[in-house]
């Protein structure tokens, strides 16, 4: 895929709103969504899913379930089924994988092919092709596969030639990711020995789980002072299973920071997944004092979920966010810098390298829309310090989104409580992860054009 696959950039403009009420839910999370088309790859028999994030991330790693000789049928909104292929039985590809903006979705089936006797051709678009992928061919080839052809820098379009025979590793991941994490245990599923990754700092842990509920043999202990040694025995039997998919964290951040600056909100997210791992930024925001209530907590589909009320705080105050935090609320950068500018005071976000490597730079837009907006804010090393105006930010700003879904939502956000409107160069991408985000806002009463 290149630029001219893509839709003809679309601009949008948020304006100043005034109490957004209602509940909504979410769509389903992404990272899970991918998980279970994944698995229910790796199968035979039925994987059911109910719902699935219909994005356009999750939609291509279904075309490439299919590709890689699974049966991918949709029923309904959200309800899918997949038919795996199963375990070692995955077929070559006839096609390139083209996962278009998807980062986690082709990193994760890198990780499929690279522990099978196939040879895909993975590429995506113009922001794919600037991911590296070297953090993810590094321990793939430690495991047996091999790298035919990459562009410069181990970047997309790559060309993978997998192992039947993946060799059993013990892999201490670089950086904390999820991503890195779930291809090699993805890999050392089809291994006869057993798989071990360590990570210094916990990610997001939904690959254990997903595994543990298609019946694999994992086990996660505590690694030092904030890290995970998690151990995945190869060739298990797997069995096709039902999965509920719940809404994605993420996805609610914006609906939940729009209700936070926008006078007079008061709304409720319904179902949103409260996993430890992704409730990074609940925890900032609560610390800021927002107001912001976790009612009905309770299990779905193995994952802690509830309803979240979020009203809207005329007293937020900057926070220091420490560096520890950052993989718990990686993705959620963006719109905090969005509620910290209207806070008062500073707020200091530390330790985030990692955003350098998103679909965008995402330091680097963050700033330069938040400059746009009139918000004083500076980037010193890997930190972010956002000087917040009270409640006051001016707007009028254009933002440069740079193909990056979660920059076009953040400060869309921020037009609704700015005194101008502020508008993004594109909305297009937010397709990737959460389609419904224009009706959903607007039913609640934002102001979009
Ligand atoms: O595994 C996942 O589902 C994800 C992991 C994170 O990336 P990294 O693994 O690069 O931190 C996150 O940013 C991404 O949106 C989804
Ligand atoms: C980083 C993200 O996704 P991915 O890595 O899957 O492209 C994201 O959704 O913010």
């Amino acid at each position: 895929m290149n630029d001219a696959t893509h839709p003809e950039p679309a601009p949008l403009s948020a304006s100043r709103s005034t109490g957004l009420s209602g509940r909504l839910r979410p769509p389903g999370d992404k990272s899970v969504s991918h998980r279970a088309l994944i698995l229910g790859l790796l199968c035979v028999g039925e994987t059911q899913i109910e719902g699935l994030l219909e994005g356009d991330d999750v939609l291509r790693t279904g075309a490439a379930c299919r590709q890689l000789g699974a049966r991918v049928v949709r029923h309904g909104e959200g309800l899918w089924t997949v038919n795996g292929a199963g375990l070692g039985s995955l077929l070559n590809p006839e096609e390139i994988l083209d996962f278009g903006n998807a980062g986690t979705g082709s990193r994760l089936m890198m990780g499929v092919v690279g522990g099978h006797a196939v040879t895909a051709r993975f590429d995506g678009d113009a922001s794919l092709r600037k991911r590296p992928m070297r953090r993810i061919l590094d321990p793939l080839q430690l495991q047996g596969a091999r790298v035919l052809e990459q562009a410069e820098g181990g970047r997309c379009p790559i060309l993978l030639q997998g192992t039947a025979e993946p060799l059993p590793i013990e892999y201490k991941t670089p950086v904390a990711s999820a991503q890195i994490k779930s291809a090699v245990l993805l890999a050392g599923l089809n291994s006869p020995g057993r798989t071990t990754v360590i990570e210094t700092e916990a990610s997001r842990d939904h690959t254990e789980k997903m595994l543990l509920h298609f019946g694999a043999q994992v086990v996660s202990e505590p690694f030092g002072e904030h890290g995970r040694k998690i151990t995945l025995e190869g060739r298990p039997q797997l069995r096709a299973s039902k999965v509920c998919v719940p809404a994605d964290p993420s996805s609610a951040a914006f609906p939940l920071a729009a209700a936070l600056i926008t006078e007079g909100s008061d709304i409720t997210i319904e179902g949103v997944m409260t996993n430890p791992l992704r409730s990074g930024l609940l925890t900032t925001l609560l610390e800021m004092g927002a107001h912001i209530e976790v009612e009905n907590r309770r299990v779905e589909g193995g994952e802690e979920v509830a309803d979240i009320r979020a009203r809207y705080s005329a007293d937020l105050r900057g926070v220091d966010v420490p560096a520890a935090r950052a993989p718990s609320m990686i993705d959620e950068y963006p719109i905090l810098a969005v509620v910290a500018a209207f806070a008062s005071g500073e707020t200091r976000m530390r330790g985030l390298s990692e955003l350098r490597v998103k679909e965008s730079d995402r330091l680097a837009a963050i700033a330069a829309g938040l400059t746009a907006n009139g918000v004083d804010c500076a980037i010193e090393g890997d930190d972010l310090f956002v000087r917040g105006g009270a409640g006051d930010v001016k707007g009028g700003g254009l933002v440069e989104t740079h193909l990056d879904h979660r920059i076009a939502m953040s400060f869309l956000v921020m037009g609704l409580a700015a005194r101008q409107a502020v508008t993004v160069d594109d909305e297009t991408m937010i397709a990737t992860s959460f389609p419904a985000f224009r009706p959903l806002m607007e039913k609640l009463g934002a102001k979009f054009s």
